[in-house]
């Protein structure tokens, strides 16, 4: 079922999940417990492990890892709707019962993989089912950053709307332009569907998973070197995952190497750019503007430095948070983790 986007997402386990024990009658110890680490999981997904298992709920909010940790003990599953490190400390407090885990997001940076891994726990996540929406955001943020939203507005408010000069405001075209892709995935090839619409030239990308003949076909994509990837394009999307070798590599040595038009989207990870440099190269205009739905740290402090420049446009990291998308993956998170609770492949297994 990996991969399904739609209408799949609600299969159950075959089984009810239950804990497996020796004496009869036992009810409370016969009751998987699941731990769910944000009071606000969308009910629909609440509804699903209540069924069979009994929730240990955190409630504070912003989620809080000491009552995480303090609730963890003794549990079977895991709904990780936040993003707190996963890590060893949190698997030795919960102890051995422990089974399953889901996180309720795309991104598992923030999970000791090789962790879980070497404990033999199955981890699930939510990737798919959020590509449209992140995809249409990442849209928004193209669109406002070549055509100066931002800026505009602060125009506006400013009393220098100054549109009797010729050249007021010009911004980017995107018909004819080159877009890449630092990362080619479900989010990216969910962009690429939508900027058929739009008269673009081509599409390079780099990944570190081959794509399919047919998809590069589709999109009319080329695979390329990094350094081509940022000597030619037009648009950048960056919409790969953050790992050790992802982590800053949009920095003082890229910008330089990109067009001086070029229009920098991130709706992945912040950490993927290096910030001051990225302050830097807009400042300088060693590229035209950016367009960013993460950033390094969230939440950005108001008085960060990059807010003071009128050719970035920032979100606060919202590329999934529609209704219908949290509910979906919420409900594929719960699937995931009773699933694994029983055995069972999960739904969107991360491994
Ligand atoms: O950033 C959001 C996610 O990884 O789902």
């Amino acid at each position: 079922a990996r991969g399904s986007r739609r209408g799949k997402m609600t299969e159950a386990p075959s089984t009810t999940p239950k804990v497996e024990s020796s004496e009869e009658n036992s009810s409370e110890e016969e009751t998987f417990k699941i731990l769910v680490t944000h009071p606000e999981v969308p009910q629909e997904a609440l509804d699903l492990m209540s069924r069979g298992c009994k929730l240990i709920m955190c409630e504070s909010l912003p989620p809080n890892r000491t009552e995480i940790l303090q609730k963890a003990k003794g549990v079977h599953g895991m709904f990780w709707g936040s993003h707190i490190p996963l890590d060893k400390e949190v698997l030795d407090v919960a102890g051995p019962q422990l089974k399953s885990i889901s996180t309720m997001s795309a991104g598992i940076d923030y999970v000791d993989v090789e962790e879980l891994k070497k404990r033999k726990i199955p981890l699930g996540h939510t990737p798919i089912v959020l590509s449209d929406a992140v995809a249409d955001l990442a849209m928004g943020l193209m669109l406002s950053a070549a055509r100066r939203f931002h800026e505009g507005r602060t125009k506006i408010d400013s009393s220098t709307w100054e549109n009797y000069h010729i050249e007021w405001m010009w911004g980017q075209d995107v018909r004819d332009s080159t877009v890449g892709f630092f990362g080619f995935g479900s989010i990216g090839q969910a962009i690429a569907k939508r900027l058929k619409g739009f008269d673009i030239e081509r599409v390079l990308y780099t990944t570190r998973r081959p794509i399919d003949k047919k998809l590069e076909k589709q999109f009319n994509a080329q695979k390329v070197e990094f350094h081509e990837l940022l000597g030619q394009s037009d648009f950048l999307f960056i919409a790969a995952p953050l790992t050790p070798e992802t982590e800053g590599i949009f920095n003082s040595t890229a910008f330089p190497k990109m067009k001086k038009t070029a229009v920098l989207i991130n709706i992945a990870r912040g950490p993927i750019v290096n910030q001051d440099d990225l302050y830097t190269a807009l400042k300088t205009n060693q590229i035209f503007s950016a367009g960013i739905d993460v950033m390094n740290p969230e939440p950005l402090p108001a008085n960060d430095k990059l807010l003071t420049l009128p050719n970035i446009v920032i979100t606060p990291h919202i590329g999934s948070a529609t209704k219908r998308t949290r509910t979906d993956m919420a409900t594929i998170a719960a699937h995931n983790v009773l699933r694994g609770l029983v055995g069972e492949p999960m739904l969107s297994p991360a491994y």
